[in-house]
């Protein structure tokens, strides 16, 4: 069987092809700022990057013959996780989703490219708002505005089903802690397969990161909302987009940040150590919603790369459980084998409503 993967990001778009199990292609296409500074919406984005995928193909000389194509699913309705086949209610949704953000076109595209081929099917799985919250973890102190979850549901799942193979047990038997150390970074507990609590990465809550400007306070982002300032548009950039490192630094890069800190510059070490430290104390907050007893804490993400990062998130939640690093990313794979799994009938494909 043959299987495209198409992961849209915020600054690329990954794809893979793979034939069964056996990936015949991995291709990351950058794209420069000013290349994307031409489209107003990300939606925009869509032809763009379409025709850039079909390229890739055409220059590495693979068929354009596929039994399914499946993208990194959206910011749709929140929905548990799993396989789920593209449908129209999930277009219509995505085309007016209220959240700006790269992954919404990989259904769009998979979509577009499968009513190529007769027959070829399209699919997403495990969106970035996969909610298998338990009650208690969905209440906040205002029913207005009841928590609800984005995160990196896809690659820490993936991470931890490599991390329960490696330790001969299965995903569903573990208590885990997983980090993913991005864009955006997110923190869920993962009870024996189930992710039962999970912050907002995009726009809601947790740790600052590279990007994202994490729990802000809520009284002064009010008056910050009615100061006229801002539109609300450019606000929510400074929420989501061009908040934390971006914000303070200028820069989302880790290692052009650790150049700044080995270079002298006391406030890059400042902001980037109050990073570090909120990340921990999610972490550590994840830990009671354990009761403590936590197998493992897996950390991943593009950050996990960092040695100055790790090790001091190390020294600050070693005490919890042992830590495990997995830098980057298995998306690609983890969409494949999704798709895989679907198509031979070993894993249900769920209908979006
Ligand atoms: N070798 C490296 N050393 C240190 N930091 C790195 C390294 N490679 C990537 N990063 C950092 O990882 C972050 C990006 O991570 P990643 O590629 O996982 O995110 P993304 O795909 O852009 O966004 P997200 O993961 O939120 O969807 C950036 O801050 C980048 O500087
Ligand atoms: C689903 C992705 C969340 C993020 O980018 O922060």
């Amino acid at each position: 069987m043959k299987i495209l993967v198409i992961n849209p990001g915020s600054t690329s778009t990954k794809i893979a092809v793979y034939e069964n199990e056996t990936p015949l292609l991995i291709r990351n296409i950058k794209h420069t700022t000013e290349e994307l500074a031409a489209f107003p919406r990300i939606i925009d984005q869509f032809e763009f990057r379409k025709n850039l995928v079909l390229k890739a193909l055409e220059s590495e000389k693979i068929p354009f013959d596929f039994d399914a194509i499946i993208g990194r699913g959206g910011l749709l309705k929140p929905i548990p996780g799993g396989v789920y086949e593209v449908n129209d209610v999930m277009l219509d949704d995505i085309i007016h989703a209220m959240r700006n953000h790269a992954c919404n076109l990989g259904c769009l595209i998979a979509s577009e490219l499968s009513l190529l081929l007769p027959g070829c099917r399209a699919f997403i799985a495990d969106p970035g708002v996969v909610d298998e919250l338990e009650d208690v973890a969905r209440i906040t102190g205002s029913p207005l505005m009841p928590k609800i979850t984005i995160w990196h549901a896809l690659n820490q799942r993936a991470i931890a089903r490599r991390f329960a193979k490696e330790q001969r047990t299965k995903y569903e038997d573990l208590d885990l802690i997983v980090c993913h150390l991005g864009g955006g970074i997110s923190v869920a507990v993962h009870r024996h397969g189930r992710a039962i609590d999970a912050n907002n990465a995009l726009d809601g809550s947790g740790p600052f990161s590279p990007e994202r400007a994490g729990t802000l306070p809520a009284g002064q982002l009010i008056d910050l909302c009615h100061s006229g300032r801002f539109t609300n548009d450019e606000l929510k950039k400074r929420i989501s987009g061009r908040a934390g490192l971006a914000a303070h630094l200028g820069t989302t890069d880790i290692p052009t940040v650790i150049r700044s800190i080995e270079a002298g510059d006391h406030h890059a070490k400042l902001i980037l150590d109050a990073m570090i430290y909120n990340i921990a104390k999610e972490i550590g907050a994840a830990a009671t919603v354990l009761y403590g007893k936590t197998d493992a804490i897996l950390l991943t993400g593009g950050i996990a790369h960092s040695d100055y990062v790790i090790s001091r998130l190390k020294e600050r939640i070693s005490f919890i459980a042992p830590v495990y690093v997995y830098p980057g990313e298995d998306e690609l794979e983890a969409l494949a084998l999704n798709a895989l799994g679907a198509l031979r009938g070993e894993l249900p494909i769920q209908v979006y409503k």
